[in-house]
């Protein structure tokens, strides 16, 4: 566990970086440091490593003041993961993940062995092992430099805008490679970024930080939707944090009705006979086929003779979150988000209306569900 006790740090040129912080960062979990520019992040987090000293306060490290710890010792237990990768242009990439064991003096062999292990775990292919950082794309840069970070094995990473530098399709899939990492490693991770949809993405708990260095808010990300400290926190979260927080609802709770859904074999007659606009079609194992608009069916004959409109997307009960469901209503022809089980059944159908009723108590301490890991709509959260 880390602690901020008091903290400031006022350079010698009299900037205030960070004012008065105390706050406790939870082991094996991910704290997100967010703010707008200049508001203190990076100098919070290069004062784990003591790369920044504070001017007051402490900061101590599983309970000991880690101005205690030699700075060289305490940073052979931190790795540190930059924007840009930092990777050294003349080392192969096998090398540069090697950096840390052979600073340790594990020895090339066990230091190369440990640096492929490495480079496997990230995702990235045992043949990238020889190129140089140049030879790699942004966002295999990234992975190298985490990599890096992680070649000791340090119980501590920090992570100041590591995905930032690379196009947003790569830094989704970073963002993603990251959570399964963390979910095998259970490190202790300071990740410094200023991007909300980041730090509600990944973060366990997010610190958010307000221009002179102070923190506006510890929280989990749930809990910085639903409740805003105040009118900064709430602006920084952003307008739509409404249906942000719906991504921490788990779908599987959410209120849903039988529908006008009919087999394929079922005569147009009784389609007609529900009274309702649009009848999703469904195969013989109540898999969804498509929407069949009420007005153009034909005069006679049975559902497999009807015209069908695309789905967009159904959403499943087991997995997928409130935010998932809505935007199946919202994308759906006939305004229906259609629930299905994990074999592909439909379960039931609910308009964005119903949804949202259901999936948004006023009191936010009532909030069912928690974080679901990912969203199988694109995780957009
Ligand atoms: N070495 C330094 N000397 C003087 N002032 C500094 C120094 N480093 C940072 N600052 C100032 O301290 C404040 C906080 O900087 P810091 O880099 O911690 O912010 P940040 O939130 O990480 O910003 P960004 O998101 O832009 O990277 C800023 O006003 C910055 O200009």
């Amino acid at each position: 566990m880390i602690r901020f006790d008091a903290v400031s740090k006022k350079y010698p040129n009299g900037t205030t970086a960070v004012d008065g912080v105390t706050v406790e960062l939870a082991e094996g979990a991910i704290t997100i440091l967010v703010g707008p520019s200049g508001c203190g992040k990076t100098t919070t987090l290069r004062m784990i490593n003591r790369m920044v000293e504070p001017t007051a306060g402490t900061v101590s490290l599983r309970g000991r003041d880690i101005r205690e710890v030699d700075a060289p010792e305490l940073r052979r237990g931190i790795g540190y993961v930059i924007q840009h990768a930092g990777l050294f242009p003349h080392r192969t990439v096998l090398d540069n993940i090697a950096t840390v064991p052979l600073l340790l003096g594990w020895g090339k062999k066990k230091a190369r062995a440990r640096a492929a292990e490495l480079l496997e775990l990230v995702g990235l292919p045992a043949e990238m092992a020889k190129r140089y950082p140049n030879q790699l794309s942004g966002g295999q840069q990234q992975r190298v430099g985490v990599a890096r970070a992680l070649g000791a094995d340090p119980p501590v990473l920090l992570m100041d805008e590591p995905f930032s530098a690379v196009d947003p399709i790569v830094r989704a899939e970073l963002q993603t490679e990251f959570a399964r990492l963390q979910k095998e490693l259970h490190k202790t991770i300071v990740f410094v970024t200023h991007d909300i949809d980041e730090a509600i993405r990944l973060g366990d708990r997010i610190a958010v930080f307000r221009e002179g260095g102070r923190l506006a808010q510890f929280d989990t990300p749930e809990r910085l939707l639903a409740d805003p400290a105040d009118d900064f926190v709430a602006g920084f979260v952003g307008q739509d944090r409404g249906i942000r927080r719906l991504s921490f609802v788990q779908a599987g709770g959410l209120p849903l009705r039988e529908g006008p859904v009919l087999p394929v074999t079922s005569p147009v007659t009784e389609a007609r006979a529900l009274d309702e606009p649009w009848v999703l079609v469904v195969d013989d194992a109540r898999r969804p086929l498509g929407w069949t608009p009420v007005a153009d069916l034909p005069g006679s004959g049975t559902l497999a003779d009807a015209a069908l409109v695309p789905l967009g997307h159904t959403f499943n009960l087991v997995g997928d979150s409130a935010r998932a469901a809505l935007d199946s209503a919202l994308l759906s022809p006939a305004r229906l988000a259609v629930g299905v089980d994990a074999d592909g059944a439909v379960v039931g159908v609910a308009d964005a209306y119903e949804l949202t009723a259901g999936a948004a108590p006023a009191n936010p301490t009532d909030a069912a569900g928690s974080p679901v890991a990912a969203d199988s709509t694109g995780g957009d959260r």
